[in-house]
């Protein structure tokens, strides 16, 4: 059932450790968002996942046949190289139009197809590089601080748009985020990274956890207050991981 597992992985930038100890699993459907400090290892971990970056230990397994979609943290469109929108979905592959124009309405970049990628708003390359992502139909979209630039209504429209797609395609949806408000509300599991898992498990149960508050403090107990407000309160233990311990 699992789509993705990273069993015990490190990895190192030259005499830097990244990431040690890292395990886990994330399964269909699933809505699963990693938090952590700035340079606590979040993007090398999601690059680690898609094979992207070298393992200095440990082993990533994906399920045969796994379609990921990816949205990168950082995209640099040079503006002297000119591409549309509309080539810009060509990339890798060339798709038809019509799929062109159904991704871009399904990411809320209808309208966009002729526009310079160059001249793009922030939010609205955001949608653009969302639509590259589910035109594979992925099983696993995975996306680096997607609404990284956005204001909150536009972050929360996202996210929004997130759970559509994520209902229309049955994908799990693993992502890196610092809107702490809304990882409360719309995520199935947490994962709270500082170089190696601190504390996993549901929204309500990672942010009771002693590791969390070290980092982030007790400010997200107005979202923490929404989020049990809004849902049955059935949850699991959850996990806590020491630097060398191996994960659930
Ligand atoms: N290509 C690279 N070369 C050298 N060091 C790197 C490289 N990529 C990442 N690092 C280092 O690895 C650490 C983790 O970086 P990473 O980008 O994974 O963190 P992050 O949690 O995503 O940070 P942020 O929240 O700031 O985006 C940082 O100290 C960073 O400087």
């Amino acid at each position: 059932m699992t789509l993705v597992a990273a069993e015990g992985i490190a990895v190192r930038q030259g005499r830097l450790r990244v990431l040690q100890d890292v395990t886990l699993h994330i399964r269909p459907g699933e809505i699963v968002t990693i938090v952590g400090p700035n340079g606590s290892g979040k993007s090398t971990l999601l690059r680690a996942l898609i094979g992207a970056v070298p393992l200095a230990a440990g082993r990533v397994m994906r399920r045969p046949g796994l379609r990921i979609g990816y949205v990168p943290q950082k995209l640099h469109i040079d503006p002297t190289l000119p591409i549309t929108v509309r080539r810009f979905l060509d990339l890798p592959h060339p798709v038809e139009d019509t799929h062109a124009c159904a991704a871009l309405e399904e990411a809320g970049a209808s309208g966009l197809e002729g526009r310079q990628m160059a001249a793009l708003s922030g939010g609205q390359f955001q949608r653009v590089l969302l639509a590259r992502a589910i035109l594979p139909e992925p099983d696993l979209l995975i996306l680096d601080e997607p609404t990284q630039g956005l204001d909150q209504p536009g972050a929360s429209a996202f996210y929004r748009r997130l759970e559509a797609i994520r209902d229309r395609l049955g994908c799990a949806v693993l992502m890196v985020s610092h809107d702490l408000h809304v990882v409360m509300s719309a995520s199935d599991r947490v994962i709270c990274l500082n170089g190696h898992i601190c504390c996993e498990g549901t929204p309500a149960v990672v942010s009771a956890a002693p590791a969390w508050r070290e980092l982030f403090g007790t400010g997200t107990q107005g979202a923490l207050a929404l989020y049990r407000h809004r849902h049955d309160h059935t949850d699991h233990a959850a996990h806590h991981h020491s630097p060398l311990s191996e994960g659930a």
